[in-house]
């Protein structure tokens, strides 16, 4: 019997209709998507609800994938193809190690699980308690944010860990915006279902879910790595005023050489400043209207 890449359709968490990259091997369809370019493969797969990684390959027996029980099979593999292709078009990177390396998810990971994350190899994703979150691979912000866990691991890599982990989980915010710029909203698409207007952080307003947005409330505590989703806020209000002044074209070729070209493991947010500022004067010069936009944004917060 002929393997083949096929097309298949399905709804998400959210029950949006969505085509899929898919393929189809002894009659079995498969989420593993082959059209990328230079063999770059997209593969999902189901913990069915155990903790054993990767699981299962997410399977159809009709290239339909139309129950609930896949909706979030379908999202976390339709919005990782949209990842990827977002930073090969924008970035020119061929995947989170800009050689092709494969992007693996895992869906139905654990029981009620209202987390998601990056585990060094692949992506990860708890189905929600359905009170604090539905799905986790059901927001296009929630996995560009987990995919940039792995860019910047293999670029900055940026240790988890007070300043450096705030860094780290900023940056994973700021692709998270720039993957879905609708908003300034972080996971608003899976956090609390029965709740409208809400979100799991705010680039705009950080402090309105408990972040510090300025220097002076930045948080000394030991956990949570040293507050990284906490004082994360303070980066993201930095990269809010940023983007509302130049513009979103502009931010994103700036944050991407920075993260790229600049950052180390240890950054702190003073350096963070530097780096962005540096890669403002390399893409649009020192004396720029951008250069100093980006130099305002970062007063406003108070990192020097
Ligand atoms: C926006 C995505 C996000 O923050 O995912 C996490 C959740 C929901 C819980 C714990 C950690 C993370 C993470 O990826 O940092
Ligand atoms: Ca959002
Ligand atoms: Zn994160």
């Amino acid at each position: 019997v002929t393997d083949a890449a096929t097309t298949g359709s399905g709804y998400g968490v959210l029950d949006d209709y969505k085509t899929l990259n898919t393929y189809s091997s002894n009659g079995t369809y498969y989420l593993y998507d082959v059209t990328k370019p230079m063999n770059g493969v997209i593969e999902t797969f189901t913990a069915r609800n155990g903790s054993s990684l990767p699981g299962y390959y997410s399977t159809d027996s009709n290239n339909s994938w139309t129950a609930y029980s896949q909706a979030a099979d379908v999202d976390a593999h339709a919005y990782a193809g949209k990842v990827y292709d977002y930073y090969k078009n924008t970035h020119n990177r061929n995947s989170f190690d800009n050689n092709g390396a494969t992007i693996r998810s895992t869906v139905h990971y654990g029981s009620n699980y209202n987390n998601a994350f990056w585990n060094g190899s692949q992506m990860v994703y708890g189905d929600g308690d359905g009170s604090t979150f539905t799905s986790l691979s059901g927001a296009l912000d929630v996995v560009a944010h987990e995919l940039t866990h792995a860019v910047t691991e293999r670029t900055a890599g940026l240790q988890y860990q007070y300043q450096s982990g705030a860094l780290n989980e900023s940056f994973s915010d700021v692709f998270g915006y720039f993957l879905d710029p609708g908003d300034y909203l972080m996971g608003e698409d899976v956090y609390t279902p029965g709740i409208s207007g809400d979100a799991l952080r705010s680039l705009s307003n950080p402090s309105k879910y408990g972040q510090p947005e300025h220097m002076n409330n930045y948080v000394n505590t030991s956990s949570d790595n040293g507050g990284v989703h906490t004082n994360s806020g303070i980066p993201n209000k930095a990269a809010y005023n940023t983007i509302s002044s130049i513009g979103k074209a502009k931010a994103e070729k700036i944050y991407y050489r920075a993260l790229t070209v600049y950052l180390t493991p240890t950054s702190n947010f003073s350096y963070a400043r530097a780096a962005l500022l540096q890669s403002a004067a390399d893409l649009y010069g020192s004396g720029s209207s951008t250069y100093n936009s980006v130099k305002a944004a970062w007063d406003a917060v108070g990192v020097y």
